[in-house]
């Protein structure tokens, strides 16, 4: 089975019986409501080989990127990031490794106000194996779900896309990557502070983030509405140091369909643009197309419109 066919499984045998639960599988965070405000809940994993490599990583920026990840969960809900739970499972750690992947998963949660609380730590015979759970809040009904847009909203992103994908097929091709590719890929930024305003103002009608791909991720926010969108590839912001290297695929492809992103893809009523525009002044936004009725996605290319197939990151594809 695919990772999307495990995650479908999943999503259709779930029935939450808790009546405070808001929003259990399916989102970028379970929500649960605590009465005054709503909980956030999310966890992400990260297995040495699968998401990273100790040849261009270190455990300082292994912990940074494991924040990262969990925090861009609670970003893409618009939440407050809180406390996190540490689960740490490897072959062995030193001396020196132990205080640098602390001090990389502390700080990045440090400047956005989480910490952690607590975890577990066992052996793994064979490898780094790191989960974190992240929980956060948000004031009661001020959260953006996945569901929630309408045909004719207009689709954004919210920073250039490519970067993190690029620097790992040129590391992985024993090249070294251009400075802003590497911290794209090793200190991804979430966008906490974008999310908050999106949700607080209500700006936006559905919003996640891109964790596998921009197409593969469109797909799902365009599948939790029943809805389908068209997209403008010379609207789509490809990260520009990667016309600068030499990779194996057109630098659009990267963004389409690269990965580990980790900007925010949100979809905006034409009505409130103006708004939005003026509340987020000079923060660059990227209109990349807008929501259709019709199930599909459609990719406009040199004139002609093209139906895409989601492509992106599936661990079992
Ligand atoms: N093993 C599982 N059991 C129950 N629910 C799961 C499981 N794995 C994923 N989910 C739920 O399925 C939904 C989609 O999961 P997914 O991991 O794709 O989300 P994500 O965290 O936004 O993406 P990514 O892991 O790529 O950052 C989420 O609501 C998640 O909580
Ligand atoms: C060594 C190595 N090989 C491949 C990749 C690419 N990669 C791994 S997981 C993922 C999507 C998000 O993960 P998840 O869905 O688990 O949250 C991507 C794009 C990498 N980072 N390092
Ligand atoms: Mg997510």
């Amino acid at each position: 089975m695919t990772e999307e066919e495990i995650l479908a499984f999943f999503r259709k045998k779930s029935k939450p019986v808790h009546r405070e639960v808001i929003c259990g599988i399916g989102d970028d965070c379970a929500v649960i409501s605590r009465g005054s405000f709503w909980e956030l809940l999310t966890t992400d994993t990260m297995v040495e080989n699968v998401h990273f490599d100790f040849a261009y990583f270190d455990p300082y920026f292994v912990g940074r990127k494991l924040a990262a990840v969990n925090l861009s969960d609670i970003a893409a809900m618009g939440g407050e990031p809180a406390y996190a739970l540490l689960n740490l499972s490897v072959p062995g750690i030193s001396e020196r490794e132990l205080p640098l992947f602390w001090e990389g998963i502390t700080t990045k949660l440090a400047n956005y106000g989480a910490e952690v609380i607590g975890g577990d730590v066992t052996r793994n015979p064979e490898r780094w194996h790191l989960t974190l759970t992240l929980i956060g809040h948000a004031p009661s009904g001020g959260v953006i779900f996945r569901q929630g847009a309408r045909p004719g909203d207009l689709i954004f992103v919210s920073r250039p896309l490519g970067a993190s994908a690029g620097a790992l097929e040129l590391w992985q091709q024993g090249f070294e990557p251009p400075e802003s590719l590497k911290r794209a890929h090793l200190d991804p930024e979430p966008e906490i502070r974008l999310g908050k305003v999106l949700a607080q103002e209500n700006l936006a009608s559905a919003m996640m983030d891109i964790s596998d791909g921009l197409l593969l991720d469109l797909a799902r926010l365009c599948r939790a509405n029943s809805l389908g969108a068209e997209i403008e590839a010379e609207k789509i912001p490809v990260h520009e140091a990667l016309n600068e290297v030499s990779l194996s695929q057109e630098p659009i492809f990267y963004a389409l369909s690269g990965g580990e992103d980790f900007a925010l893809l949100f979809t905006v009523p034409p009505e409130k643009e103006r708004f939005l525009r003026l509340k987020l002044g000079s923060q660059r936004l990227f209109q990349i197309g807008y929501i259709i009725e019709e199930q599909i996605i459609y990719l406009i290319k040199n004139g002609q419109k093209e139906k895409v197939s989601p492509s992106g990151f599936d661990h079992f594809a």
